[in-house]
């Protein structure tokens, strides 16, 4: 008995009667060398296309030379080709920050394309396991445009059918590695199509000395720093609870110390009033004026003053109940901030359990109802495990700074982020390099940003509490 088989098939088949002959006939489809060479043909010139396309700018300076030397010989093609080159050349001198952005990064992200990314496309794809090489053919991801910024390569790749954003997510350290890259970020662009965040170098890696304070007061959203890409770092005040985690020399104080700077022409005005805990003794006591008496270190102190928190917060609210939905700060209503440095010294690690009780009540409460009247919460905490930190998923905003574990991450910005790039763990030690850097989630977007505070010296805070002393507002 014969039986034709799908060529496919023959390692499949297991024959359990010994005397059936069975004739493997594998299927042989012979294909015209025109098809083939119209298949090559086509894919050329869509490439060429794409690329002239994509990369104008690259296309003409790489042909337009070939091409008219070709044509003209080579001392007219010289004569052509010098005054566009010399127009380039002198915008480049005169104006490097237009040049950059119409002509220098277009001529990178092309130099890239070709260098780095599709060089490396295949044998990264394969080895990190995001391709597949399936009898004799690859399966590959596909790669998309690039586009270069000052500090970073963005690449887009194309998904293979099937694949999860987390599959490309959970290989960044490959994926950064197999194109030169120290870090890699996944985020989503649309369905199907993932961008890859490259940076080339860190435009973080610098200490920001303390920013100018604002001229007119503000209540946020308050620059504090700046982002990965340049652009500044603003953080929201009003309506909101910030928890700030890092190690210890993590750099919780810039952040705490920014904000106040930003603050205190809304301070001076007495739109604002900052009530500050200070356990540890050290942080905040250097700006003790600025905070018009609402200053505690001690555990009981800091329990008094929480609890005065809550109780002005419970009057505003019965005040303001069905009268106002939200609360806007005034003169004789002014928004509250309390800053809890190292809050974990208050809760955690109190030994007075009514002391500590109390605390986390009265931090629970404000946490949970101040935001609506005008009353918010800016904590820093060295170590967020929930056993220290249990009401951290009351704050909705969270800056991670350096941790000292992969593990503290998510438990900081919540689930993914680490995958998604938040690499605290990985923020250097070394001061000059580290501190005050770290990455936030913002509302309008789950991808983390990387982020730097401004350094605020000693020196700046004596000097902002001369200034607001003179004010007259002390
Ligand atoms: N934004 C910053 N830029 C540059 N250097 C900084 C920055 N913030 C802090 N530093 C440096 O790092 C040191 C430690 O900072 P800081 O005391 O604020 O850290 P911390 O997280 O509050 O630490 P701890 O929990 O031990 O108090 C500072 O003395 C300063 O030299």
């Amino acid at each position: 008995m014969f039986r034709k088989l799908p060529g496919d098939e023959a390692r499949n088949l297991v024959s359990t009667t010994p005397d059936t002959a069975v004739v493997f006939r594998p299927a042989v489809v012979k294909t015209p060398a025109i098809l083939t060479i119209l298949t090559w043909a086509w894919r050329m010139i869509s490439s060429l296309v794409r690329t002239t396309w994509r990369h104008p700018i690259a296309a003409f300076l790489t042909t337009a030379p070939i091409v008219l030397t070709a044509l003209y010989g080579w001392r007219v093609a010289l004569l052509l080709l010098a005054p566009p080159l010399t127009g380039l050349i002198a915008w480049a001198l005169l104006d490097r920050p237009t040049f950059a952005r119409h002509v220098g990064y277009r001529l990178l992200a092309w130099w890239r394309l070709i260098w780095v990314y599709r060089r490396h496309w295949q044998p990264t794809m394969i080895v990190s396991g995001l391709g597949r090489h399936l009898r004799g053919r690859d399966y590959l991801p596909k790669l998309g445009k690039i586009t270069c910024t000052s500090w970073a390569d963005q690449v887009t790749a194309r998904m293979l059918n099937g694949q999860a954003v987390k599959d490309w997510s959970d290989r960044t350290d490959h994926l950064a590695h197999g194109f030169g890259a120290t870090t890699c970020r996944v985020a989503v662009l649309k369905s199907g199509r993932v961008l890859l965040t490259f940076p080339r170098h860190d435009p973080l890696a610098v200490p920001l000395p303390a920013l100018a304070i604002p001229a007119a007061p503000t209540l946020g959203p308050v620059e504090i720093g700046k982002r990965e890409d340049g652009t500044p770092w603003l953080l929201k005040i009003l309506g909101t609870h910030i928890l700030i985690s890092g190690a210890t020399g993590a750099g919780k104080g810039s952040i705490i110390w920014s904000v106040i700077r930003a603050l205190l022409p809304a301070l001076a005005a007495g739109l604002v009033q900052v009530w500050a805990l200070d356990p540890k003794l050290m942080e905040l006591s250097y700006g003790k004026p600025l905070f018009g008496g609402h200053y505690a270190a001690t555990p009981e102190a800091c329990a008094d003053l929480l609890d005065a928190a809550v109780t002005l917060m419970q009057e505003r609210a019965a005040r303001l109940a069905g009268v106002q939905r939200t609360h806007t700060p005034t003169e004789q209503d002014p928004f509250v901030l309390v800053v809890v440095d190292e809050v974990a010294f208050l809760t955690a690690y109190q030994q007075d359990r009514d002391l500590k009780r109390r605390i986390s009540a009265a931090l629970a409460t404000l946490t949970t109802q101040g935001r609506a009247v005008g009353v918010g919460v800016m904590a820093a905490l060295q170590d967020p495990r929930k056993e220290v930190m249990n009401i951290r998923n009351l704050f909705p905003d969270k800056i991670a700074l350096r941790l000292d574990e992969s593990e503290q991450v998510d438990m900081v910005l919540g689930d993914g982020a680490r995958d998604r790039g938040a690499l605290a763990d990985q923020i250097s030690s070394t001061p000059e390099l580290g501190a005050g850097v770290g990455y936030v989630r913002l509302e309008t977007s789950p991808d983390p940003v990387r982020v730097r505070a401004a350094f605020v010296s000693d020196a700046d805070i004596h000097a902002m509490v001369a200034t607001f002393t003179v004010g007259g507002a002390a």
